[in-house]
């Protein structure tokens, strides 16, 4: 269980600030909502620990978290911009995500193909970063952070500009991803996206 307490932030002190109160299950997913400018990617910065909160508490599991830094938190996070190694190809960038050296075994190469294969990029997994479109790189970002195994998936706009059948392919593996126990947060401009995905909402 993620716990969110109080949590107030503000960037500057002449600005309004936000608090934010909220919990979210293992298995569940909590969408959060509000226009542009409303606040959505400070709060997943500031669960990530990339932004430190001027007070209140996150909890995981009873565990008070908010002062570790984001590696030893137990998210994971594809914002916006999806960086992925541009030496590297898609198969070794995804699986740096589940193993920190570059060997994986037979059952990664395979879990890397499978998730693939439901995003449309069947084959893809020797190609270079670089030759691939856009919307196909944010792809190997979220699979590479779906794969990563963590219990809370941070997710910002994760699946603007992809078409119906990426999008679909996506939202099946973010369900797989719930059924396996894992938490998620999103931030969507996108209705059917918290749909087919979410269990509750927080309205900035
Ligand atoms: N580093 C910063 N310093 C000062 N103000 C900031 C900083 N980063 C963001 N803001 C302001 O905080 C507000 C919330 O920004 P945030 O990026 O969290 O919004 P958002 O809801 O994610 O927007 P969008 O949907 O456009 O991505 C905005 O008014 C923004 O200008």
């Amino acid at each position: 269980m993620l716990e969110v307490r109080q949590l107030e932030f503000r960037y500057t002190g002449d600005q309004p600030g936000w608090r934010f109160d909220f919990s979210l299950a293992r298995g569940a997913c909590i969408a959060i909502n509000g226009a542009s400018g409303s606040g959505k990617s400070t709060l997943l910065n500031l669960l990530g620990g990339f932004l430190a909160a001027d007070s209140g508490t996150i909890s995981w599991d009873g565990q008070r978290i908010d002062s570790l830094p984001p590696w030893h938190r137990p998210f994971t996070s594809v914002f916006q911009e999806h960086n992925l190694f541009e030496h590297l190809d898609v198969q070794t960038n995804i699986g740096l995500g589940m193993h920190p050296g570059l060997r994986l075994t037979k059952d990664q190469k395979a879990r890397i193909s499978d998730s693939l294969a439901s995003v449309g990029l069947a084959g893809y997994e020797r190609r270079l970063p670089g030759d691939l479109s856009g919307g196909q790189r944010q792809r190997v970002a979220l699979v590479r952070t779906l794969l990563r195994s963590q219990p809370v998936l941070l997710l910002d706009e994760p699946l603007t500009g992809l078409d119906d059948q990426a999008r679909q392919g996506l939202h099946q593996l973010l369900l797989e991803q719930k059924a396996s126990g894992s938490a998620i947060v999103l931030a969507s401009h996108d209705s059917q996206d918290r749909e087919v995905l979410a269990d509750s909402q927080l309205n900035l």
